[in-house]
This record gives structure tokens, sequence and C-alpha cells, in this order.
């Protein structure tokens, strides 16, 4: 006998016994008729309400007492189907939002609910559906094959009638359409699919034409014995009697903030929860398929399937920690909480390190995230051979043939010793001087790797001489510790792994023995945004072809955004991506939801978007108190934001933010990974800001997927904006945006004065004045934002002549100790340009007067 639940039947349940009294009795009483209604002759004394329920084929409402509280099932052919139990007023709004709901089976057996009026031409029998967001026909959002079903036999002028249909059709004109059409059957299908449709409900749509065109049953219409029914997406075979069952429910009615995915997981997701692998296990998902949702329930699972021992589940930072922590606390029944340990990946390494070196605890004391936000001036003082520190010159030689090429050498050689440390042990770094720098496309001869190599070492001095330590420090650290680590865990389950470094990977790997379901990673390759080496079997974490999967299907933003997001993804599909081992694009599923087409509003200046994104963020706020709602800004550092979020009273995310009671949130682009929002509005999408130019070009993907990742934040709606021309990323998609200025789009009663932009990095530094560039010696000069794209040869000048010292040979000066001086000392004695060379000096004062 199966008794199935319909997706959002447990969390009514739930939501009736919250409520407490007699609503908590009804609830209770509910749980007992469920169990009571497998057995028949049970079933016959429960007490039915008196008026039948013709809104819903077979329906049977059981009343539940308190004051007309009711139980709402379908019954067919022996099966039992739980729909929603409630008080009296929300049963009567349920049923009718599911007017017509007919329980049908595919050709698998899967239960699939299908929605059909009874008598289309009356509105009290008839499907009602509000209207959704959708700009295009309304036909043709379904695939070609139910396009074609719903079309077949009719008149071309009626079909391009229908056909042109968009959400702006009316009840009216939808009924009059449809009374065109000749076969009875067929009307009734278009005017339901129509409907369906105009609310963007697409699978709901494509059901009723499977059910039209026979593909779907109704369990009656089945020929030969009724064979047991299969979980869908729609309806789950549950064991109401269990314990396990009963217990749920309570934990879920006890927590305020469950999410609908803890009381119901899709078949697909369901898969990976339950499945049993022989090793190493992967699950690519595409953004926003639950691949978080699943590491909690499978965290769970385990926990359930290995009494006594431990999982841990591992993160990113320390915000996405907290995050998948109390969806534990929220999911896990309370015997099995305490052996779920979810922690960042630094924490991990924090702790065994503070074990292997009691007497350095200080040193690993400071590492956090938040650690970055100086680290960033630490980086510029030693990169800059400032303070008297000149270990940085090590550097120069890679430094000037980078800027020479217009590459920011400063952010880019930090990025490559954050792929050393990620890609060879402390020990053995010289292997880097012969590895293939997957990810890393500007070329470094065995030289210029040597000197890396040193310059690497130096930093890491540097750090260990001020006292901080990066992330990929904390992780080094450990790595001189690895053999002292012993499997403490049973399981090991990583979310956001394409953003953990070989290293880290062959720490995880210690952390478990071998052996089934040691561990479980969960990933999105478009998502990577750090320059890390990635490799699974580098790290002896090589995942069988059979055990890696893949999620397809979005639930989180509305079919607008995502198409959006990912149209620019593909748009800008780089080959240095597609090269990158591991690396694949999934095609997403869309969510069965629409929104508002995503906004592209634009301003005068940067300090006109700022003022206007954060007065709308405000003002959303205000108007839906539960929506939260992000401001992610281009091209500024999480460092750089910091002060700018902190004049506006608005918390800044940075692995550290707790987001609750906060509805407004600052963020650079990276630090959204993970989260989500009912609204994302990224500023500053500008060409000459995303992608970065001064960044190779080949590796312009790693903003490609900091902006996708942002985009895909947003649940409803996307907000781009920027002064100026738009990001070259977003070109191909412009024309799918609604375009207005922000002083159109927020009212011009709004006269908004401009926000100061976030201060750089050498404004938060100094605040005195930036200095003259001409002051400076070529040294200087070079290290300066202005120096990149510097000529090779003047590069080699500057740093020859224009020393810091003024020197005159026979009457000639031969170095010079600022720019201005040789600038004009060369112009005043010829003699003296012949250090230049003819070439030399023109390039000189091409570059200076310019
Ligand atoms: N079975 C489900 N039913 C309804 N909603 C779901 C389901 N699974 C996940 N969701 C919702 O989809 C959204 C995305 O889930 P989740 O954060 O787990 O995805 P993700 O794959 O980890 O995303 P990303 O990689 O983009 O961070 C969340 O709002 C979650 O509540």
């Amino acid at each position: 006998m199966n008794v199935l639940e319909y997706k959002n039947y447990r969390k009514s349940l739930t939501a009736l016994r919250r409520r407490g009294g007699r609503f908590q009795k009804a609830a209770e009483k509910a749980i007992v008729y469920q169990d009571d209604l497998k057995d028949e002759r049970l079933r016959k004394k429960l007490p039915v309400t008196n008026h039948g329920e013709n809104r819903i084929d077979k329906a049977v409402k059981y009343d539940l007492g308190g004051n007309g509280c009711r139980l709402v099932t379908v019954q067919d052919n022996g099966r039992i189907f739980l729909c929603f139990a409630g008080a009296h007023d929300d049963v009567d709004k349920w049923l009718d939002k599911n007017r017509g709901l007919t329980i049908r089976v595919d050709e698998g057996n899967r239960v699939i609910p299908s929605f059909e009026s009874k008598d289309y031409t009356n509105p009290e029998e008839r499907l009602q559906r509000d209207a959704g967001y959708t700009d295009k026909p309304l036909v043709s959002l379904l695939q070609q094959r139910h396009q074609d079903a719903i079309m077949k036999g009719l008149a071309w002028s009626l079909a391009k009638a229908i056909g042109e249909a968009t959400v702006e059709v009316s009840d009216d004109e939808i009924q009059q359409l449809v009374d065109r059409i000749e076969d009875l059957v067929q009307q009734t299908a278009v005017f339901d699919a129509l409907m369906l449709l105009r609310e963007e409900n697409i699978d709901g749509a494509t059901n009723r034409i499977r059910a039209f065109t026979g593909e779907l049953c109704k369990l009656g219409d089945q020929e030969q014995s009724l064979p047991y029914l299969e979980d869908s997406e729609y309806f789950q075979n549950v064991d109401v009697s269990s314990e396990h069952y009963q217990k749920l429910i309570e934990n879920f009615a006890r927590n305020a903030d469950y999410k609908d995915w803890m009381l119901f997981m899709r078949p697909a997701q369901q898969r990976f929860v339950d499945a049993d692998y022989a090793g190493p296990a992967k699950v690519t998902g595409v953004s926003g398929s639950g691949k978080t949702a699943v590491v909690v329930r499978r965290a769970i699972a385990l926990t359930e399937r290995y009494p006594d021992q431990q999982v841990l589940v591992l993160t990113l930072n320390r915000s996405l920690a907290v995050l998948i922590e109390e969806l534990v606390n929220t999911a896990a029944l309370e015997e099995v909480r305490d052996r779920i340990e979810v922690l960042p990946f630094f924490m991990l390494c924090q702790r065994f390190l503070y074990q292997f070196e009691p007497d350095n605890t200080r040193l690993y004391d400071d590492v956090t995230w938040k650690s970055r936000e100086h680290i960033d001036a630490i980086w510029r003082e030693y990169y800059r051979c400032e303070l008297h520190n000149y270990d940085a010159r090590a550097l120069q030689k890679v430094h000037d043939s980078l800027i020479s090429r217009g590459i920011d050498a400063e952010s880019y050689i930090r990025e490559e010793f954050d792929w050393i440390r990620s890609a060879t042990a402390p020990g053995n770094r010289d292997a880097y001087l012969s590895m293939e720098r997957t990810g890393r496309t500007y070329p470094l001869d065995a030289n210029f790797r040597q000197d890396l190599l040193r310059g690497l070492e130096s930093w890491e001095r540097k750090m260990t001489f001020v006292g901080v330590t990066d992330y990929l420090g904390i992780a080094n650290a450990l790595y001189h510790h690895i053999d002292k680590i012993e499997p403490r865990y049973r399981c090991v389950l990583v979310d956001e792994s394409q953003d953990f470094g070989t290293i880290d990977f062959q720490l995880i790997r210690r952390l478990v023995a071998e052996d089934s379901n040691d561990v479980f990673l969960c990933g999105d390759a478009a998502q990577k945004v750090s320059s890390k080496h990635h490799s699974l079997s580098d790290a002896g974490l090589a995942v069988a072809g059979s055990r890696s999967h893949k999620l397809v299907l979005n639930y989180r933003n509305s079919r607008q955004i995502l198409e959006l997001a990912h149209g620019m993804l593909m748009d800008n599909l780089f080959n240095e991506m597609l090269q990158i081992h591991d690396f694949e694009i999934l095609d997403p599923e869309y969510a069965n939801f629409g929104g508002p087409t995503p906004l592209f509003l634009s301003a005068a200046s940067l300090g006109d978007e700022l003022a206007a994104a954060v007065t709308y963020a405000k003002s959303e706020a205000e108007e839906n108190s539960a929506a939260k709602i992000c401001i992610a800004i281009c091209g500024f550092s999480e460092h750089e934001l910091e002060a700018f979020a902190q004049n506006q009273r608005l918390p800044l995310l940075n692995g550290e933010t707790d987001l609750k009671g906060h509805q407004v949130i600052v963020s650079d682009l990276e630090n959204t990974k993970g989260f989500e929002f009912h609204c994302m509005i990224i500023v500053n999408c500008a060409d000459g800001v995303v992608p970065n130019p001064r960044a190779p070009v080949e590796e312009a993907f790693r903003d490609l997927s900091r902006l996708y990742v942002a985009m895909t934040r947003a649940r409803h709606q996307l907000v781009l904006s920027c002064c100026g021309a738009p990001s070259p990323f977003l070109e191909g998609q412009l024309k799918h945006l609604s375009q207005y200025l922000w002083e159109e789009y927020i009212g011009q009663e709004q006269d908004l004065a401009p926000l100061e932009p976030p201060k750089r990095l050498e404004q938060l530094r100094h605040d005195t004045p930036p200095r003259d560039i001409l002051s400076m010696t070529g040294e200087e000069y070079l290290y300066q934002e202005d120096a990149i794209g510097c000529p090779a040869l003047l590069v080699e000048k500057l740093r020859k002549l224009v020393t810091g010292k003024s020197r005159i040979v026979q009457g000639t000066p031969a170095e010079w100790r600022s720019i201005s001086a040789a600038l004009k000392d060369t112009r005043s004695k010829p003699r003296c340009r012949q250090l230049f060379g003819p070439e030399g000096y023109r390039v000189f004062r091409e570059w200076f007067d310019n």
C-alpha cells in the first residue's frame, strides 16, 4: 500500500503544529490519521467532512477538530496522497489554488500532478492563475514536441493566434481562442496549458499536455493491476508510522527557519544523499542546484549510517560554515547533531597546528579570512621594497616583464604565489620549476620561476616576521606535520570544493581512512574564483567516473536571471577555461518560476550609481521586511570596501559576517559565493573594470566566474549597474535587459547626492595626497599603476638611469635623482640623451609627455 506526500504537505503540517494550542492538537491528530489511513478498516472510521470537495478530483477531507482544521487527501485506487493540513481558511485557499489537481502516473509509475479544468467555460470550474513576467510568447516556453501536441489539427490562423499569446492575455481572451478549437478534450487541454504558462509554470503546463497526449494516465486507467508507485519531483512515499518520521515532523515544528528542501528533497538530489560509494565521490552542480542542500542531508544520513562515528563538513570560510551549521542544526535530529562538525578549512588547520606547534599559537591565532584586509597592505609594503626591506627585488625581472606586457605584476605575482603554495608541498617547491602551470597563462621560464621561488621564500619570511599568516600559509604550515595527521572522521564532505587547492586536498585525504563513503565533494567549476592549483588525482583523491555525478536543475534563480547569467557565461567562454582539467560548464535546467526581467541601470558617475543603489536597496528592504538585498561592487577589494560599508552603516560580507538581523549588505563579487539574496545589485559593471584590464586577457575568465557567481546569487531580482560603457562580458546580453537611467528608475523626486566611492588601497595606506609621479625614482615609478604597459626598453632605462642618485660624468648628467630631473636635463642637454639611445629617448618623452 502506498502512502505518498505532496511536496508541500510536510510544510503545511509543521506550520499547523507550530501555531500551538488547538492547531497543534489538530496537527497531531493528522499524524495519527495518516497512520490509520493505511488500514482500510480504520480509514472508514475517520471523520470525513460533511461537504464533499469538487475542486479536486477524488479529494477526501478529514476533520481534525480545532474549529475547522482539515486534512486534505486524494484517494485513488487504494492509494493515499497526503496533500495539505491546515486551519479552515488556509485549506480553502489551498484548494482554490490547487483547483483541478488530478493525480496521474508516467511510464515509470512516478506520480505526477496535472491541473485540469472541469469546465473551462465556467469560471467556478476552471483553473485560475495569476500572470507571470515573461516577455516571450507563452507557447514558446514549451518544448517543441509539446507545442506541436497542443496545436495538432488546428487551423493555421488559430494556431498563430494561440502562438502569439503573451502574459498579457486575459482569462476571457484565452477562452475565446479555445472556443475556436473543435475537439472538446483539446479545448480544455489548451485552456489549462495557457493558464499555467501565463503564470510561467512550465512544468505544470508540460504535465497538463502530457496528460492530454496520454503520456500520463490516471490511476484507474492502468490496464494491469496497479504497480508500486515511485517517487517523483512532486510526490514521495513515506512511512508515516515510523518513529523517525514523527520525530522529524516534531523537529521541524520546533525550528522556526527551516528551508523547503529540508522537508522535500528531489529524487535527483536524494540519490546522492543515500548513495553508497566505494571511495571518493564528487557531485558537480550548476549554481543553485542544491549542492549545499545535498551536503547537509548527506552528512546527516551518514551519521545515521555510521552510529558513534564523526562526520566532518568542510567549507571555505566562516560565514559559509555558519550557514551550513545552522542548516544541520535545523535538519538533524538531536541524537546525531553532535556527531557532525562543520568547519571552515583554515580553522581545521588551526586546530591541528595548536596541537602540533603549541608554542606558535599566537602566529596561527590571527589567521582568519579577515586578516586579508591588512595583509593586502603588508603585501604592498613588501612588494614595493618599503621600510628598507629589499627582498622583493628578487622579483624585479619578472615584474618588469609583466608590466611591459600591460599586466598588473603586483597582483599577478601574488596569485602566482598562491598557485605555487597550493600546488607544491613546502619541502618540494622545486617541483614548480618544471610544472605545467594549469590555469596560469603568462609564460614563465626557469629563471623567472627561480626568482619567484626566492621571492616566495622571502614573502613567507616577512609574514612570519610581522605575525600574520594567510589562508594558504596555514595549509602550508600544517603540511609540515602531514604525517602526524591521523584519520579522525568516518566521512568528510566538502562544499565549494572547486576553490580548494591540491595541498588542501592532500591534508583532507589524511583526515579519513580510505574506505567507502570516505570523501564527498560538491562544487561547480564555473564558480571557481581562486587561482589555486586544483587537482584531485595529485592529492590521492581520484574520483572514479562512476562516482562523479551532476546536478543540473536550478532551484534558486528565476528563469530570467539564470538565462542571463548562463548566457553571459556561454558568450564569453575562454579556451583557457575549457583546457583546465576537470573543468566543465554544465547546461542548467531552469527553475519552474519566473521573475522580473533583470535591469541594467546607468548613472553619470560611480558616486551616483552608489547613491542610487543604496537608496533603492533600502527602499526595497522597507517594502519587504523579509527580503535580503546585496549590493556587490565590482573593481574593489574587500579591504577597500570596508570603510565604504562602515560609512553607510551597512555590514560588509567578508567570510565572517553574520547576516542575521541585516537586510542590506555590501560585498565584493567574490564573497557573495554560497549565499543567496532576494535582490542583487551589482554596481560598477563597467568596461575597464570587469574584466580587470590589467590582468592577462587569457585569465579574464576568473573575473567572468566572479561576475557569474554574483549574478546567480539573486533569487528574484537582479540589477546590473554602471557608468560609462558596460562590461564587454555583458555585450551579448544587453538586449535581454530592461535598460534605464537610475534616476528614471527610482524616480526623479529623489535628488540624490553622489556617494564618495570606496578608497583605493593606496589612499587607505597613506592619508597624504598621492606623490607626484615625476618626483619618483625609476624603481619607485615602476611600482605605480601608471607604469603598467610601460615599454620594456623604457623600463630598462628607468631602472638604470633614474636611480635616485644624481651622478655627473665629465660635466654631463649620467644618472638622475628623479624622472622630472631626467626630463629636464634631456630636454636642455641633448648630449645626455645618448644614454637613452634614440629609440629609448623617443619612448621616454612620449610616455611622460602623455
Ligand atoms: N529540493 C529542493 N526544493 C526546493 N528548493 C530547493 C531544493 N534544493 C535546493 N533548493 C533551494 O535552491 C537554492 C540553492 O540551493 P543550494 O544553496 O544548496 O545550491 P548550491 O548548488 O549549493 O548553489 P551555489 O553553488 O550556487 O552556491 C536554495 O534556495 C535552496 O533552498
